[in-house]
């Protein structure tokens, strides 16, 4: 039994419990001590099912909602649903009665050492939280984020981020996103040539193509600058992107490495470090270089005729986001460096890795639905007349199905599979009274399953997305890019991208996915992908 393997040392630190392990990927369970109580955290399903077989696990009375990276602990708050893990009736056995024992709410409630923490997923609990204007902090989670996004948007509170996202919210307009096109078509044209050489009908890991793809798209939008990352995987700067990633997710789920002491004792903190110097360098270089430019720019443009300034200094230069967060510095909006370099790295944390596993989960659902593969060709068939025709804004508006189908993998495998808030003040939800200083996570995945708004849940179906139905839901029971005040402020960004990015492929290719959705094996990172990666089988369309 499993239960008797975990290789770690229990310690307390005043008051808090904490959890040495030292090698923490062989230790299958961790127990802690809260007071009279034992806390279990469990990193994988067997484990589960032999606690439950062995009535260990209603003994400690602890709903495994975070398995040590295994995104099914996660699935398994609630009492409801089938859930795409390799067992999905163990978690309704275990987690059906922790429910009952703990709360018979229909939400959970749980303690991570002296920390209260509430999981909510009911269109309803989500709508009390993240409608409210008063609700708006980040829970304390996202502090690791801090020594590489500062306080930038994602990250910010109070009226920091309120005037930041009243600055920002322009640079998210069509009309400056539809100067991106030229991006999104070049970068995802050099996709597709890539994959050419795996359009023989053997299965490979299709993710780290699109992850590139999706890194040389916002590093060209956000900074202006190629890096070309898909010609050059092995840069430094995208070694640095994703080690950072995975340093932040560690640390997240690893108690003992919170402190800053610990950290830098037992911690990555030295790998951490080179990382964000390597990160850093090449923000604030490019910023400092940009700036330059558009000094010189503006000089020049003085000096000309207002009416002549393009056709005399040339074709207009398309802006990054870079270019207009320079432009508000200029115009004396109190930006120094240090604010846009916040900002900029904000977006290339948000804007890169959401993209990916969004494009990634629609392509590995629709290749498991060939029929609705089919629909989507022929909708691609009817719009482009050639497989290598530019997207413009016409031909994204026709794009409705395969719009639907993005909707549909977001709803099944949202990018963001929970967000955290932090009370400042009490809330009251399903008449319960939580109390200030309760971090609420807002559990999207479970969410997206709640059979009363989505009838037969597992099933993709992209039709669920036609006017007609969306219009009978919870205007909260569908929320992958969040919802309120602080939703996503890349969302349109983000369609536009994954609309240009997938058809390029499929106008090109037919798909298959290798795994079955029974055989699926979730990781809940910072984001939700398979642990596998996405085999898949190519064959070029005749
Ligand atoms: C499929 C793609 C994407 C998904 C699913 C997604 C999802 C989300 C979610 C759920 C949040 C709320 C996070 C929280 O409350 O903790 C968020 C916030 C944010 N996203 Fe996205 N995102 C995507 C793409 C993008 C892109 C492309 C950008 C920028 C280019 C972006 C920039 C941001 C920013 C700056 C915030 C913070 C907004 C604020 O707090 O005011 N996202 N996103």
């Amino acid at each position: 039994m499993a239960i008797a393997k975990g290789m770690m040392v229990r310690v307390w630190l005043g008051l808090r419990p904490m959890v040495l392990a030292t090698k923490a990927h062989q230790a299958e369970v961790i127990f802690v001590d809260i007071g009279f109580m034992v806390m279990v955290v469990l990193f994988n399903s067997t484990d589960i099912e032999e606690g439950v077989n062995q009535r260990v696990l209603p003994a400690c009375g602890w709903s495994p909602w975070y398995s040590g990276g295994r995104f099914e602990g996660v699935a398994g708050c609630s009492s409801h649903g089938a859930y795409q893990s390799p067992k999905p009736e163990l978690f309704q056995r275990v987690v059906g009665w922790t429910l009952v024992w703990w709360w018979g709410v229909p939400f959970c409630r749980a303690w991570l050492g002296l920390r209260p923490f509430l999981l909510i997923y009911r269109a309803p609990s989500v709508e009390v939280i993240l409608s409210s204007n008063k609700h708006l902090d980040k829970s304390r989670d996202y502090t690791f984020l801090h020594p590489w996004l500062g306080t930038g948007l994602l990250t910010s509170t109070g009226s920091k981020w309120h005037s930041r996202r009243k600055m920002l919210t322009p640079a998210f307009h069509f009309k400056i996103l539809e100067d991106f096109l030229e991006i999104f078509n070049s970068q995802s044209t050099k996709m597709v040539e890539k994959l050419a050489n795996r359009a023989d009908s053997q299965p490979f890991d299709i993710f780290p193509y699109i992850t590139l793809c999706t890194l040389d798209v916002i590093c060209e939008t956000a900074m202006g600058v190629n890096i070309k990352a898909q010609d050059n995987s092995d840069s430094d700067y995208v070694k640095a992107v994703y080690r950072i990633a995975a340093l932040v997710q560690q640390r997240q789920t690893r108690p003992w490495l919170q402190s800053d002491l610990l950290y830098r004792l037992i911690g990555s903190s030295k790998e951490h470090d080179a990382c964000l110097k390597i990160l850093h360098g090449v923000s604030y270089g490019t910023i400092r270089s940009r700036r330059i430019e558009y000094q010189k720019e503006k000089k020049k443009k003085k000096k000309l005729a207002k009416h002549m300034d393009d056709e005399v200094i040339g074709k207009k230069r398309r802006l990054a986001f870079l270019d207009l967060l320079l432009e508000y510095s200029e115009e004396g909006r109190g930006l120094s460096d240090e604010d846009i370099r916040e900002e900029v790295d904000t977006f290339m944390f948000e804007g890169h890795d959401t993209t990916s596993a969004a494009i990634n989960w629609s392509l590995y659902l629709l290749g498991c639905h060939p029929e609705i593969q089919a629909r989507v060709h022929e909708e691609l068939d009817m719009i482009f007349s050639s497989p290598d025709q530019p997207v413009t804004m016409a031909e994204l508006r026709e794009m409705k199905l395969t719009e639907n189908c993005i909707k549909e993998a977001l709803r099944l495998f949202p990018s963001v599979p929970f967000l955290a808030r932090e009370l400042q003040e009490e809330a009251v939800i399903d008449n319960y009274r939580i109390p200030e200083g309760t971090t609420v996570m807002v559990v999207t995945y479970r969410l997206h399953r709640d059979p009363d708004q989505f009838p037969d849940p597992e099933r993709f179906d992209p039709d669920r997305f036609l006017p007609e139905n969306v219009s009978k839901r919870h205007p909260y029971a569908y929320v992958p890019f969040s919802a309120g005040p602080r939703n996503c402020i890349g969302q349109k960004f983000a369609l536009m991208e994954e609309k240009i990015l997938l058809s390029s492929i499929l106008r090109k290719y037919r798909a298959e996915s290798c795994t079955r959705r029974e055989d699926l094996r979730l990781l809940g990172e910072l984001i939700l992908r398979p642990e596998n990666g996405n085999t898949v089988k190519l064959f070029p369309r005749v």
